[in-house]
């Protein structure tokens, strides 16, 4: 699966199931990370295949390769780094791309770590060039040249690193040029959870709340939580304000119900805008063809904002697909608005209709 799709437009965007985090997140979230493999809940083979790396290292008392996490926003690659320091009982030093704007911000952080430290680089799509290339020696031979002075005066003094463990967290993969990506000796693809992943995550972050919430509760919760851990914990704080303010505190079916329906976030995951976009789609357009400008007036919202906030959890939903003419809903987003898709016309080649009935 490809999310290169997420992008400042939808990180702009507040909504309740945004997948990028905001302040209130960002807030709480410390406190429902679980802290080792085991409280880790879902992507079975990542887990694996990091607690074979990370043992074997632990049991050579040696620091662990370098690892390559690569996902899309909130299914948990910022919480599996410092689970990676904590499992080899490692300080972590937390950086991003964009807070590195030269190579000698970077050489500084890389000559200040400890041996065996972990050194987690969020975004590293986005690290400057020159960072970029002093990064390549130093995962691989644990040396940076640090240069000294400008011009034909300038030399460059080798630095001797400590070992370390580079973890470096990427939503879009497919920008990591391939030197980059060939330095890292593991790399993570975190998938979107299931629903019953969801379940386990909701139950857990409810025990950590200390909200009383049911096995029907949880399940309405994550079903409507777009496969990511940040979303269904996002829903469970609303559910549970609803739950509050309406009736005991405990959270059911029908409460968790009741309180998306106010925040309109429905049985699926859609929002507003999501559902905005597919009945113009069904009822103006008659499910098209029709062209991203088009249907951006429709629902009098940005080109970028159908194409970058909307669009990609209905193509991954397969409520809409992007084709050569325009966009075409499918027979599941008739469904899903329960309308009736209108008869298919004779298109008089003899073919039927790309989705008629
Ligand atoms: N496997 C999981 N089990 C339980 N909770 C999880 C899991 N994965 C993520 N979470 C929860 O989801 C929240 C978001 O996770 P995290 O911050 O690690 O995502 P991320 O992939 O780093 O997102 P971003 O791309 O926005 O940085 C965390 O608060 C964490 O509690
Ligand atoms: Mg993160």
């Amino acid at each position: 699966m490809n999310w290169d799709d997420t992008t400042d437009a939808e990180a702009a965007a507040e909504r309740l199931v945004g997948a990028v985090a905001d302040g209130e997140d960002q807030a709480v979230e410390a406190a429902l990370r679980p802290k080792d493999l085991g409280e880790f809940i879902g992507q079975e083979k990542v887990r694996e295949q990091l607690d074979l790396v990370l043992r074997a290292a632990r049991a050579r008392g040696a620091t662990a390769d370098h690892v390559l996490l690569s996902g899309a926003p909130g299914l948990g690659k910022t919480t599996l780094s410092m689970i990676i320091a904590a499992e080899m009982e490692a300080p972590i030093r937390i950086t991003s791309g964009p807070a590195i704007q030269h190579a000698g911000d970077l050489a500084a952080i890389l000559s200040s770590l400890q041996e065996g430290e972990v050194l987690f680089l969020d975004e590293i799509h986005r690290m400057s060039r020159p960072a970029e290339e002093m990064l390549y020696m130093a995962m691989e031979d644990f040396r940076v040249d640090v240069v000294v002075g400008k011009g034909p005066g300038a030399t460059a003094i080798p630095l001797e690193l400590p070992p370390f463990t580079l973890v470096g967290a990427t939503t879009r993969a497919g920008l990591l040029p391939p030197p980059l990506r060939d330095r890292f000796g593991f790399t993570a693809h975190m998938e979107f959870y299931g629903p019953a992943e969801l379940e386990r995550v909701i139950h857990r972050s409810a025990g950590l709340l200390d909200v009383g919430i049911d096995t029907t509760g949880a399940a309405e919760i994550a079903g409507r939580s777009r496969g990511t851990p940040r979303i269904a914990n996002r829903l469970l704080r609303r559910v549970r304000d609803y739950a509050q303010v309406k009736a005991d505190g405990r959270i059911t079916q029908e409460i968790a119900a009741a309180a998306l329906a106010v925040y309109e976030v429905d049985v699926r995951g859609l929002d507003r805008l999501d559902r905005g976009v597919l009945e113009a789609l069904l009822k103006l357009f008659g499910g098209g063809p029709v062209g991203l400008s088009t249907l951006a007036v429709a629902v009098g919202e940005e080109r970028e904002t159908v194409e970058e906030v909307a669009e990609p959890f209905l193509v991954r939903e397969g409520l809409l697909a992007r084709t050569p003419r325009g966009r075409v809903a499918t027979p599941a987003a008739w469904a899903h608005l329960g309308l009736t898709p209108p008869r298919p016309q004779s298109s008089g080649n003899g073919q039927p209709d790309l989705f008629g009935a």
